[in-house]
């Protein structure tokens, strides 16, 4: 494939939390976060001009959907206010707004100038970001057999699907695109516009100002401050996440406002981001423990896609806590107590995974579902419960299963013996469960990965970029 040296790809993986919903909000408790092997690539390319030709453009795609093109021109706002974009029709369409493209291209381009020093004349040079994401991030039919430009040569036209639909029509299966894709985008932008020596994706230096600086571009596109979770892993990977204080982002103007320009690059990297991501841990007997999965068991996650939706848990959940003050702090200690003793089990290399793993994720359980009776949100309903009972009853090498992060109808995540027979049984069983009840189950390929963002090679996606 002939592609010019300047050409850079990277790729954030998408996330569930294990346990710790709800309380992974307050920088009091923690989160046990895993890493997905569903990620989001973006590559990077410099767009070439004929001579005499002067572009100043930045062009993101998503060649996987239909209409899925951002055009944007830039330039500097006044008063210090950064880069600010403007979005340009392409063809005849309309224009479709990408919030979450646009906030982190302002952000990312507004950081290169205003933290690597650079003049503030500066011209980015044309780039074209295509964004490829592993189809697992939406349930929407695709047609395996869509090929991009070029004839398929290579597993990357079935690795990435195009889907007869427009990305706002895709249906998300909840395994945090937006954050995955900010934060890939974000690493993109500062590794294509920045010398190694200023920015360096392998370094805990670059890492740290790319998670500081995707946060921050998720909270503005988004417009609210969650606990950061689904970031944390696009960037760390698995992990145990105690959130950031919210007060470090009050501070910060909107993007293209006066001041906005210092006080991001202020910001990022600063003392006052106290997040802290904890990979390994070690022991007071001298151990190791790691946020991982033990040989020999997947985390795998299942769509339920039963057309309920609850909106407004995190509210419902925050309001319970606030009336009942001291109930609700006595039963998060005790399931924080619990989550640790979860994470604990999955990271150590020993004993028997069914009678360790089983109890440690039914104890969980169990609190989860005196919190959703307690608040009156349906965390862990009745139907999720039923669904989880019966496959770790009925499937054999399924070891326990939580419904994760907030909880609701749309998603189960299993523990499972990490093989093929495994698997053939649970889709078995989720078929027969989804002819017998109504709505559709369905098993992911996704499984849980340890790492975060990377930078990736080229070769994966033949056919896609020019
Ligand atoms: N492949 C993609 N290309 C461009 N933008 C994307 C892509 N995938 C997701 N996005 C952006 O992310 C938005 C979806 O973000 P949202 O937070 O609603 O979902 P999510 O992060 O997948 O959900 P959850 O937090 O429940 O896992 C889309 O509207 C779009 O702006
Ligand atoms: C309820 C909460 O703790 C988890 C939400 O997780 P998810 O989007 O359901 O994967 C909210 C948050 O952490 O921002």
């Amino acid at each position: 494939m002939q592609v010019p040296s300047s050409t850079t790809a990277v790729s954030a993986p998408g996330k569930v939390l294990l346990a710790g919903g709800y309380l992974v909000l307050d920088r009091q408790y923690t989160g046990l976060v895993f890493g997905l092997s569903a990620r989001i690539n973006v590559i990077a390319q410099e767009i070439r001009t004929s001579q005499g030709v002067q572009l100043s453009e930045i062009i993101v795609e998503s060649p996987q959907f239909l209409e899925a093109q951002w055009r944007y021109g830039y330039h500097l706002a006044h008063g210090n206010g950064g880069i600010k974009l403007t979005q340009l029709q392409v063809g005849t369409s309309q224009i479709n707004a990408n919030p979450f493209v646009e906030t982190t291209l302002a952000y990312a381009l507004t950081y290169i100038i205003a933290a690597a020093h650079l003049k503030p004349s500066h011209a980015f040079a044309p780039a074209r970001l295509t964004v490829l994401a592993d189809n697992d991030y939406y349930s929407q039919p695709h047609s395996a057999t869509s090929t991009p430009s070029s004839p398929p040569s290579s597993s990357s036209h079935h690795r990435f699907a195009k889907f007869p639909t427009k990305l706002k029509d895709a249906h998300k299966t909840g395994l945090g695109s937006s954050a995955a894709l900010v934060t890939a985008l974000t690493a993109a932008l500062l590794t294509h516009y920045l010398p190694r020596a200023a920015f360096d994706l392998a370094t805990d230096a670059g890492r740290r100002v790319l998670h500081d600086l995707a946060q921050a571009a998720h909270c503005a596109a988004q417009g609210k401050v969650g606990s950061g979770f689904d970031v944390a892993a696009a960037v760390y990977g698995s992990c145990a996440y105690r959130r950031f204080s919210p007060s470090v982002l009050a501070g910060l103007p909107e993007a293209g406002a006066p001041g906005f320009a210092p006080a991001l690059a202020g910001c990022v990297g600063s003392d006052a981001w106290d997040t802290e991501v904890v990979k390994v841990t070690k022991t007071a007997a001298g151990a190791t423990t790691e946020v991982r999965m033990p040989p020999g068991v997947a985390l795998r996650m299942c769509d339920v896609d039963c057309g309920s939706q609850t909106v407004g848990m995190v509210k419902q959940v925050l309001k319970w806590r606030e009336a009942d003050a001291a109930a609700s702090r006595a039963l998060w200690d005790e399931l924080q107590a619990r989550n640790e003793a979860l994470g604990a089990v999955l990271s150590s290399s020993s004993g028997d995974r069914k009678t360790e793993i089983a109890p440690a994720v039914a104890a969980v359980r169990e609190l989860v579902r005196r919190m959703g009776a307690a608040s009156g949100v349906p965390i862990e309903p009745e139907s999720q419960a039923a669904l989880l009972d019966a496959l770790r009853d009925n499937v054999e090498g399924v070891h326990e299963g939580v419904v994760p992060g907030a909880g609701g109808f749309d998603a189960l995540a299993l523990l499972v013996r990490d093989d093929e027979a495994t698997e053939v049984r649970i889709k078995e069983f989720l078929a027969r469960w989804s002819r017998e009840k109504g709505g559709s189950v369905r098993l992911l390929d996704v499984k849980g990965e340890t790492e975060g963002v990377r930078r990736e090679g080229l070769e994966q996606y033949e056919g896609w970029i020019a």
